[in-house]
């Protein structure tokens, strides 16, 4: 690949006390790919997200973003700069409807001022309408149009996962960065929201880096495989490639391993 990369991560880590939680990790994602992050419980992967979204600080490495350094800015200033997330564990404004969700994370971008908002003044309300516009049209692709003012903890758990992905799209990123996005999902609703998935980013012209542990759905999309294990990147490659790595073999029978022994180990 000749152009630039979008993300360039270099030789970043973390260590919380003694332990290196990742360490040495290095990705290289450009415009437009679909790219997986997996490995075995405990590997690394969500600490990897919190690095590129600013929740963590890295102790060591480069993180940039279409060559500018994201190292040390919060989350709300990596939002800004293109990189949007969704959450292992859900994380919306439960109280709030489905419409206000998504307008939320516009408001966080908008561009009209806090001195015409407090005014009143008919800029604001050009903006206001135009953000509720632009959120039911996003609402609408996730299917989600039904629930506008429902609030979010009353939406059936899949349709909050799309909440969710729609909320962190509303924000405009450039790279979308997803938590498992199809946990606790059936396999019906998996399969949609892989379809999904695939139609924003053609829609919105996206790059997406996604932490999936369903390995079919994670060689089924993606184009580029990247695999931690204990902190450390083991392979990256085609899903071909990392489906034949003995290394990533070795990682995941050895998780496989470790489950059957908990599970007839009494307690
Ligand atoms: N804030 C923290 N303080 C201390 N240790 C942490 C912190 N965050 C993560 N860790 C440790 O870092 C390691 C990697 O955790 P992480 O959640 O990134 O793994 P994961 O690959 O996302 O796992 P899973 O698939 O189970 O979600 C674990 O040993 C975890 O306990």
């Amino acid at each position: 690949m000749g152009s630039n990369p979008l993300l360039k991560v270099q030789s970043a880590g973390i260590q919380f006390g003694g332990l290196k939680a990742v360490w040495d990790f290095n990705m290289e994602i450009h415009q437009g790919e679909l790219v997986g992050l997996i490995g075995p419980n405990g590997a690394g992967k969500t600490t990897c997200f919190n690095l590129l979204t600013g929740v963590y600080v890295p102790t060591e490495g480069d993180i940039s973003l279409e060559g500018q350094r994201l190292n040390g800015l919060a989350p709300y200033q990596v939002t800004r700069k293109g990189i949007s997330r969704t959450f292992q564990n859900i994380r919306l404004f439960n109280e709030l409807s489905v419409l206000d969700n998504v307008k939320v994370a516009y408001h966080s971008l908008a561009k009209h001022s806090i001195v015409s908002s407090i005014f009143r003044l008919p800029s604001h309300f050009s903006g206001e309408k135009e953000m509720e516009e632009k959120s039911i049209e996003f609402l609408k692709i996730f299917q989600l149009e039904p629930y506008l003012y429902e609030k979010a903890k009353n939406l059936p758990y899949g349709m909050q996962r799309r909440l969710e992905i729609a909320r962190a799209l509303a924000a405009g990123p450039k790279l979308l960065l997803l938590d498992e996005p199809a946990a606790g999902m059936n396999p019906q609703e998996t399969h949609e929201l892989m379809e999904l998935i695939a139609f924003v980013r053609e829609k919105f012209n996206l790059t997406i880096l996604l932490i999936e542990h369903d390995m079919k759905l994670v060689m089924g999309i993606c184009e580029r495989i990247y695999v931690l294990d204990h902190g450390q990147l083991i392979a990256d490659g085609t899903p071909n490639e990392i489906r034949n790595n003995p290394k990533v073999i070795e990682a995941y029978l050895g998780e496989e391993a470790a489950e059957s022994h908990a599970e007839s180990s009494p307690n």
